[in-house]
């Protein structure tokens, strides 16, 4: 079997954190169960591209479990737990000697020549040809195969050009390294039954792709899940916004001041814990909808530039940029915290402040630092502004992501099994399964759920055994 993770001695260590996670992820081991018998996913030749995090290793070993065979890549340079790359390798019946798992291409810090490598690799199946499924996070899998085939099919590689990123660079070279005149990657492509995409990003590019003609296989959204986004959004950030701001700092966060930018599911989620906590809450809002909600929840609305003087504690979930800018941070509070949960790296204006004559940054310990002003005063940044429950905490906890993983698998098992329903396009889940996945969680947490009569059912216009909202429902 070949792989390539950072030190597979680590196994044992990664298998005892899947055991434990395996106990918090009740949809993916009730998916193993009601599909045992079934193999829906044999012949299904997966290959993953998502973060190789023990929960990861969850729903790797859940494919295998109904039948598939999977190779792996996690989809950031910086995200692996290698931990649990080397237990997803050996697999619950081998040994660091003697590997009996799934293969995995994946280390914490890889160069990008190291991670598009890793990518080529595991879209490369022993014996020839490609996978038959692609299970995407952000969709530089799906980016790779349709650059590639488009390229064969263009009959040459382009060169980057001197403002392309370099990561683009990368990918060039390593396309004009395998691109053949056979078609390589058009084989693969056209061995691809289709992929499930989990992040707004992925999304956007398979929109993007369909709307100009260019999508190869069918793709489902499973972002779009209720069940996957606003899990992950509002009950991910609630428990994850805390974790990071006590592992980075030992601030009590009891009778502080705190600022949540943006109340979306991430801010609610955010805002929610930090009451919670005892904090006294302040949300900006550009939308009146949202401020609305934040009013009528009981917060004080305010701007930032109102307030900017008084918080102790400094939250941005806008997934916008520059909410907190170099100016705002000079008006802080001596030792004021300043953290961004939001989808991008970009809503502090770290470039700003770095720019501030006289800033002083010092190393507190890893993603914690403190910015000095010349005046004296300092600020505490965590993550260096990017996603701080990612840089000083470990993302979600096992049961968020059980969530958003059994909607994976069950798209996994839709687009395999029923491929002739889904023609070229982009799909999200029928809201029957998005509320299969839920139902597969309430067991683990002790809900009974109410049965509707059929004269109830039948009163509102739903089958008694769902679907109980119409598509466009808000939950
Ligand atoms: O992105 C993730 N993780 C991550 C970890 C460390 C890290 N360090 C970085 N740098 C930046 C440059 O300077 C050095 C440090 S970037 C970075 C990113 C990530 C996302 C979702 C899930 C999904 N997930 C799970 O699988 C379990 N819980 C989750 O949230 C995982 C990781």
């Amino acid at each position: 079997m070949d792989f390539k993770v950072a030190d597979l001695s680590l196994a044992a260590f990664g298998r005892k954190e899947i055991q434990l996670a395996e106990h918090e992820m009740p949809g993916l081991m009730a998916v193993r169960e009601e599909y045992a018998a079934a193999q829906p996913l044999a012949g299904a030749k997966i290959m993953g591209s998502l973060h190789m995090t023990i929960q990861t290793a969850v729903l790797i070993e859940t494919l295998v479990a109904l039948g598939a065979e999977v190779r792996w890549v996690s989809c950031n340079i910086f995200s692996t737990q290698d931990h649990a790359a080397a237990a997803v390798v050996v697999g619950p019946e081998g040994t660091p000697e003697d590997p009996k798992g799934v293969p995995v291409f994946a280390w914490k810090g890889e160069t990008l020549e190291e991670y598009w490598w890793c990518t080529e690799q595991a879209l490369l199946w022993p014996g020839g040809g490609g996978p038959n499924m692609i299970l995407d996070d952000g969709g530089d899998a799906t980016l790779l195969v349709h650059k590639g085939a488009e390229y064969e099919k263009a009959g040459a590689v382009p060169s980057a050009s001197e403002d392309d990123p370099e990561e683009w660079g990368v990918i060039l070279e390593l396309l004009r390294r395998t691109v053949t005149p056979e078609g390589h990657w058009t084989k693969v492509a056209a061995g691809i039954k289709g992929v499930t995409e989990e992040t707004t990003t992925g999304v956007h590019r398979l929109y993007e792709m369909f709307k100009n003609g260019t999508l190869l296989f069918p793709a489902i959204n499973v972002n779009d899940s209720v069940t996957k986004s606003k899990f992950d959004n509002k009950y991910g950030c609630r428990h994850s916004v805390i974790d990071g701001l006590n592992r980075a700092t030992d601030v009590l966060i009891g009778g502080k001041v705190a600022l949540v930018a943006g109340y979306g599911d991430v801010g609610k989620g955010c805002a929610d814990a930090l009451r919670g906590q005892g904090a006294r809450v302040i949300i900006t809002e550009i939308d009146p909808i949202c401020a609305l909600q934040a009013a009528m929840d009981g917060f004080q609305v305010a701007t930032l530039d109102e307030v900017v003087g008084s918080v102790d504690i400094f939250v941005t979930t806008t997934g916008n940029f520059n909410i907190i800018t170099a100016d705002h941070m000079a008006q802080m509070k001596h030792n004021a915290i300043v953290s961004n949960i939001g989808h991008f790296d970009n809503e502090i204006d770290m470039a700003g402040l770095a720019r501030i004559p006289g800033i002083e940054k010092t190393e507190v310990k890893p993603q914690v630092h403190t910015w000095r002003f010349p005046d004296g005063k300092q600020i505490i940044v965590l993550a260096e502004g990017r996603l701080m429950n990612l840089g000083c905490a470990t993302g979600h906890p096992s049961f968020v992501m059980s969530n958003s993983f059994t909607n994976q698998v069950i798209a996994q098992i839709e687009l395999f099994t029923k491929t002739d329903d889904y023609p070229i396009g982009v799909y999200v889940l029928p809201k029957h399964l998005d509320e299969k996945v839920a139902r597969l969680h309430l067991d683990a947490l002790g809900v009974k759920l109410t049965k509707l009569t059929k004269a109830q059912a039948e009163y509102i216009g739903v089958d008694v055994e769902g679907p109980y909202k119409s598509d466009h429902y808000r939950y």
